[in-house]
């Protein structure tokens, strides 16, 4: 896969989409890739993360899904970034190769969260190992205190992570301590590039510098989200509020009813008209009721 450019603007966390009796379904995954470049404009791809279930998918899963999305976002996409993360160091390192052997422009990865690094230095250690099995391709540290419970600062890790492992790009920040993603900016912008990943945040994460965003609104929210960008680029800070209250009023709605990856699945497939199926357990479908009120919600929403 090409990578052009930097990586920057809206990635989208992909969803994966399951048959109604929980396979992988790899069918529609061509026309996922083209629904996102054509309605939504995004053209960046973040693939088993957590609002893949990654860490929900056997290791065959993953490496099949990693060979649909490069296959099918060819000539499509500018960026399509691999989560490699997982809990056993030998896994991660098997889908760091496969990864990079299949063509993919990046690879992310998390912290370990059973038994979890208990300071920066092992923390890289972990990440030195999975990314040197692509050393060819960025390698980006997709940090989620609030899933892995890993709080080390990016900051902190940030500091001499080059000199440790020479194909460091950049982090993708998923959590709110804004203090800390303004400290990485501060000392990285221009050497790394600073995902944020909390979509109700990323005027604010703008405001300090992000060179872009990974979420899972970006799916079904990529076009408004766009806009967004667009508009703040320009300096018309209160139309990118406008924006960002829409997703904000959507996602403070779905909030209040229960929201997660299972949600995100019903919310799409009623956007897109794509069917992504139900969650894997341990998660459990979105409800008939959730799936009425979200709809009307997102059918009112204006700017
Ligand atoms: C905890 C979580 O799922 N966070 C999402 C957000 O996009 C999140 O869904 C959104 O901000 C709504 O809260 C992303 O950061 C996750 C993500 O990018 C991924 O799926 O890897």
């Amino acid at each position: 896969m090409a990578s052009p450019k930097r990586l920057q603007g809206l990635t989208a966390a992909t969803i994966t989409p399951m048959t109604p009796d929980g396979e992988i379904n790899l069918s529609v995954i061509g026309q996922y890739v083209d629904y996102l470049v054509k309605e939504q404009g995004v053209k960046n791809i973040f693939v088993n993360g957590t609002t893949g279930e990654g860490l929900s998918l056997s290791t065959q899963e993953r490496k099949q899904l990693a060979e649909e999305w490069v296959t099918k976002g060819k000539n499509k996409l500018d960026h399509v970034i691999i989560h490699v993360g997982a809990l056993s160091l030998p896994e991660a390192k098997e889908l760091a190769k496969h990864a990079a052997a299949i063509g993919a422009s990046g690879i992310a990865g998390i912290a370990p969260f059973f038994f979890k690094p208990t300071n920066k230095d092992t923390l890289v250690a972990f990440l030195r190992e999975v990314a040197s099995e692509a050393p060819g391709i960025p390698f980006y540290y997709y940090h989620i205190p609030p899933l892995t419970g890993v709080k080390i600062r990016v900051e902190e890790l940030l500091d001499g992570i080059k000199e440790q492992i020479p194909t460091f790009q950049g982090v993708k920040f998923s959590d709110t301590d804004l203090l800390d993603f303004a400290q990485c900016v501060k000392n990285n912008k221009e050497q790394f590039v600073l995902l944020y990943g909390v979509d109700e945040h990323l005027l604010s994460a703008l405001a300090i510098g992000a060179s872009g965003a990974v979420g899972s609104t970006y799916n079904y929210l990529g076009k408004k989200n766009n806009l967004m960008l667009e508009a703040f680029a320009k300096q018309d800070l209160a139309l990118a509020q406008r924006y960002q209250f829409c997703t904000g009023e959507f996602l403070s709605f779905v909030f209040k009813l229960g929201f997660g990856v299972a949600q995100t699945k019903a919310v799409m497939t009623f956007t897109s008209g794509i069917p992504m199926g139900p969650p894997r357990l341990p998660l459990l479908s979105a409800s008939v009721d959730f799936i009425e009120k979200a709809k009307a919600k997102m059918e009112s929403l204006i700017v």
